[in-house]
């Protein structure tokens, strides 16, 4: 287990034992003038799913977002530290930013399908933007297998001419997962994918995030029980007041509920604040 002051630097460490895929390496981040996460260290290993709880306005998305270099899209916002996928720094500068996008995918707390686009061509629009080729006749082929990934199939098989948006809100958001999947990203990162979704669509997110064992998974949660049913470590972040976001304990999912090592961890996952 992993225990941080707000002030100490803070070591990356790999609390599930593996091949890194994700390595964030003292990594903060600015909103304009304001410090908003603090030196942040995190090792997200490879076929693992790791989920980033704290309360609200720690840094937990500005940190997911630095991790396919969203972050640096926001007017103002700036950063600083590397995130290494595999072996190099997403922020170096030959990397372009398609290519990295490629990599890494992105799931968002309100599904975002385009609405008028038919479900096979939401499947398939991440293609074109990120300069993926696919051969016309493997099309069908990658179409069924991410909605088969992503848990979808059986319900659009018969309908996949139809639009995006006459889909309910959590099958919408399991065809933004399917569509996330079609460039075959090696890390996915979801930032609170179930929020707007009910118990039923819950569980099937849930579901398929089990299913993604050769994924890297990178899941914001505000759901306690979520983050230990579906992940294998947990990352603790926390803001006090006036300062930065900072990690303050992580460790593997089990750890972190049941013998957390910081008071204030033991605090948060029991619901006594947050
Ligand atoms: N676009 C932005 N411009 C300025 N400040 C921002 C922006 N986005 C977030 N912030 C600030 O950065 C801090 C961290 O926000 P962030 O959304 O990362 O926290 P969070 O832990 O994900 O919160 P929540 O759980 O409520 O989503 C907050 O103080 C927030 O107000």
């Amino acid at each position: 287990m992993t225990l941080n002051t707000s002030t100490a630097p803070l070591p990356a460490v790999a609390a599930v034992p593996g091949p890194a895929a994700l390595d964030a390496r003292s990594v903060s981040a600015w909103f304009g003038e304001r410090k908003v996460l603090d030196r942040v260290s995190l090792t997200m290993p490879a076929h693992t799913v790791t989920a980033l709880i704290g309360p609200s306005g720690c840094g937990k998305s500005t940190f997911l977002r630095t991790l396919n270099r969203m972050h640096e899209l926001i007017p103002g916002a700036t950063l600083a530290g590397e995130v290494l996928l595999g072996e190099s720094d997403i922020y170096a500068p030959a990397r372009k930013l398609t290519e990295v996008r490629r990599h890494i995918g992105m799931v968002f707390q309100k599904p975002n399908p385009f609405p008028a686009m038919s479900i096979y061509d939401n499947v398939t629009a991440g293609l074109k933007l990120t300069g993926t080729r696919v051969r016309r006749g493997e099309r069908d082929d990658l179409v069924e297998e991410c909605l088969l990934r992503a848990g979808l199939w059986k319900e659009v098989r018969d309908r996949l001419r139809q639009p995006g948006g006459a889909l309910s809100g959590g099958q919408q958001q399991r065809l933004c997962i399917a569509r996330a999947l079609a460039v075959r990203p090696t890390v996915l990162l979801m930032d609170e994918p179930c929020s707007a979704l009910d118990p039923t669509s819950t569980r099937r997110v849930e579901e398929t995030i089990a299913d993604l064992i050769d994924m890297t998974v990178v899941i914001v949660t505000h759901n306690m029980q979520q983050a230990r049913r579906v992940s294998d470590q947990c990352a603790f972040f926390l803001a006090e007041e006036g300062a930065p976001g900072v990690i303050v304990e992580s460790g593997s999912t089990a750890e972190v509920f049941e013998s957390p090592a910081d008071e204030r961890t033991a605090d948060y996952v029991n619901g006594r604040f947050g």
